[in-house]
């Protein structure tokens, strides 16, 4: 059976990176991506305005939508806290199998757990399922056409609390436009810009930071 893109990238850092070592993961899939087969992984440039976030909000309990191969995951995970931890929700059957390799190779499976789902689905189980109170950092960074159904329901389910931070991928390329509209527009979200390129391509993208106001 052939093996898929997201199966080489995961063989690429099983032979490649330090078992353990979440930054050489992390480098070992930027340097096949860049070099060998693109891929959708948030990559280090865009990287390090998620880093910077993240330390931002120092999170006890993070979220992210859209795990693909499990880059960001250990992006993530990698820089929180004792005792903090990091739910990520991947609807692909296929990426959820390989994330789960690459973050138990990364380490860091005891500060990760991966649910494979629809978002719309796991977002409402958050608080009764997986003893979720307050989410205190979002990564929106699964369908384009999510993001506002999937802030709008986080708001919902009573999962933000006043100082929440959603980070959005692409809101540029592939773009979000009406995620921009209505985060922009809410009076509960405070909003910042950040210019960028999309992943290992010179096309030009952009994070967008909405922080919960109450
Ligand atoms: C796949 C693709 N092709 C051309 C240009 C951009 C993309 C692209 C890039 C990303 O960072 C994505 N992140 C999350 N979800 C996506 O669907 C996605 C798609
Ligand atoms: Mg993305």
């Amino acid at each position: 059976m052939n093996q898929s893109k997201e199966q080489r990238i995961l063989n690429f850092v099983l032979q490649n990176a330090v078992r353990g070592d979440p930054c050489s993961v992390v480098d070992a899939i930027d340097k096949y991506c860049s070099q060998k087969e693109w891929a959708m992984n948030v990559g280090d440039e865009k990287g390090k305005i998620l880093d910077k976030t993240v330390e931002e909000a120092n999170p006890s309990v993070a979220l992210e939508l859209g795990t693909y191969c499990g880059y960001s995951a250990v992006r993530i995970s990698r820089l929180l806290k004792a005792g903090a931890r990091l739910l990520t929700v991947e609807f692909n059957p296929e990426f959820a199998a390989v994330a789960k390799q690459m973050i138990e190779f990364a380490g860091v499976q005891d500060k990760v757990k991966l649910l494979q789902g629809p978002s719309e689905e796991i977002i409402p189980q958050l608080k009764k399922k997986y003893e979720v109170d307050t989410l205190d950092f979002v990564f929106l960074d699964h369908w384009k056409d999510r993001y506002t159904p999937d802030t709008k329901l986080l708001q919902e389910c009573n999962l933000l609390r006043k100082g929440s931070i959603l980070l959005a991928d692409n809101v540029i390329f592939p773009g979000a436009p009406d995620f921009l509209n209505y985060v922009r527009k809410s009076p509960h979200f405070q909003c910042t810009n950040y210019p960028s390129h999309l992943e290992y391509m010179q096309v030009e993208d952009a994070m967008e930071k909405a922080v919960f106001l109450g």
